[in-house]
């Protein structure tokens, strides 16, 4: 739920005793914070805690209360994770991403997978215990490397059925078990398109709460100037393309929302700043001879 105040968005913040009072309108346990989570610190060294009051969590006290009840109460409206990032600065997106992960991630695991007995949750929420064979249960992130390969002057950039019209995206792939990071951009990369990987570069990395929660570690990449043909994997990617510098630089300065207001769809849309992908494929732009080091 995000929370309008021209002209951003914000994500609903209240301190202890505003929650108290907040929970006890909405007709739910006050007893409910010890399911808080602990999520950062502001600057001053406040802590942030998230609690889930969702509407059908089954521990809700009150499972009647409306979503159209909840909007008005806490003057804001529920969207899609996605479209909420869309509206937020680096800084909530980072907030919100690492409260629905570990929030998500508590509401999986209430019991222990040996014993069949409910886990607890420790008080700041970095772990759950079972307290039949003290089995402790950290929260997962699945590692995942998102490539950016090149040729030098083209870059290559795929798309799958399940994104928005128009939009193309580096490759990217879930790390398998005993792998290395070197051994799943090449392997990703040779499964996906056919091409051998020449050259490998760190970028950054990022967490990213979709499906689960994936650590997404960006690299840039290039193959061989003679060995540039692709064979896509239409099992996994609806299209990928060889994009020339210019086609790529027009499609970051192009204002998508603009874009799609008039109803036009541009030849290439990119995706949003706040996905790796965006920032990986904004470094090749600036710097196509050395991505990963300021141009
Ligand atoms: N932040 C960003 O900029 C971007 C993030 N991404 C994210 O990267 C992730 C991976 O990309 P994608 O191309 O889909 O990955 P893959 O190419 O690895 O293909 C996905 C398939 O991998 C299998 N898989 C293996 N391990 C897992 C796991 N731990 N969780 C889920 N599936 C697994 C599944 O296959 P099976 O169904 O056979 O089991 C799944 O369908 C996506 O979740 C996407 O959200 C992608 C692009 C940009
Ligand atoms: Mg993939």
């Amino acid at each position: 739920m995000l929370q309008k105040s021209e002209p951003q968005y914000l994500v609903p913040k209240y301190s202890l005793l505003e929650l108290e009072r907040l929970l006890g309108k909405l007709g739910q346990n006050t007893q409910r914070i010890e399911d808080s989570v602990l999520i950062g610190c502001s600057e001053q060294h406040d802590a942030w805690f998230a609690l889930d009051i969702g509407l059908n969590h089954s521990s809700s006290i009150n499972a009647s209360l409306q979503k159209p009840e909840m909007e008005t109460e806490l003057r804001g409206s529920f969207m899609d994770l996605r479209k909420a990032f869309l509206q937020l600065n680096a800084k909530d997106v980072s907030l919100l991403s690492t409260a629905q992960a570990l929030l998500r991630w508590h509401d999986a695991h209430q019991f222990c997978s040996r014993s069949g007995q409910p886990t607890k949750k420790n008080v700041a929420g970095s772990k759950r215990i079972c307290p039949a064979n003290n089995i402790i249960y950290y929260p997962q992130m699945a590692p995942v490397v998102i490539t950016l390969v090149s040729d030098g002057p083209r870059c290559l950039l795929a798309r799958q059925s399940s994104f928005p019209k128009g939009v193309y995206s580096a490759l990217a792939g879930f790390c398998d078990i005993g792998e290395s990071l070197e051994e799943t951009v090449r392997r990703e990369v040779a499964e996906e398109v056919g091409l051998e990987v020449e050259r490998l570069q760190y970028s950054a990395s990022q967490h990213w709460p979709f499906p689960n929660s994936s650590l997404m570690i960006a690299c840039h990449a290039t193959v061989k100037p003679g060995q540039t043909k692709i064979h896509v994997n239409l099992q996994e990617l609806e299209a990928a393309a060889w994009f020339s510098h210019e086609e790529v630089a027009t499609a970051l300065r192009r204002n998508d929302s603009y874009t799609l207001q008039q109803n036009i769809t541009p030849p290439l849309r990119l995706p949003p700043k706040f996905a790796i992908a965006h920032q990986l494929i904004k470094e090749w732009v600036e710097n196509p001879a050395c991505p990963s080091l300021p141009a």
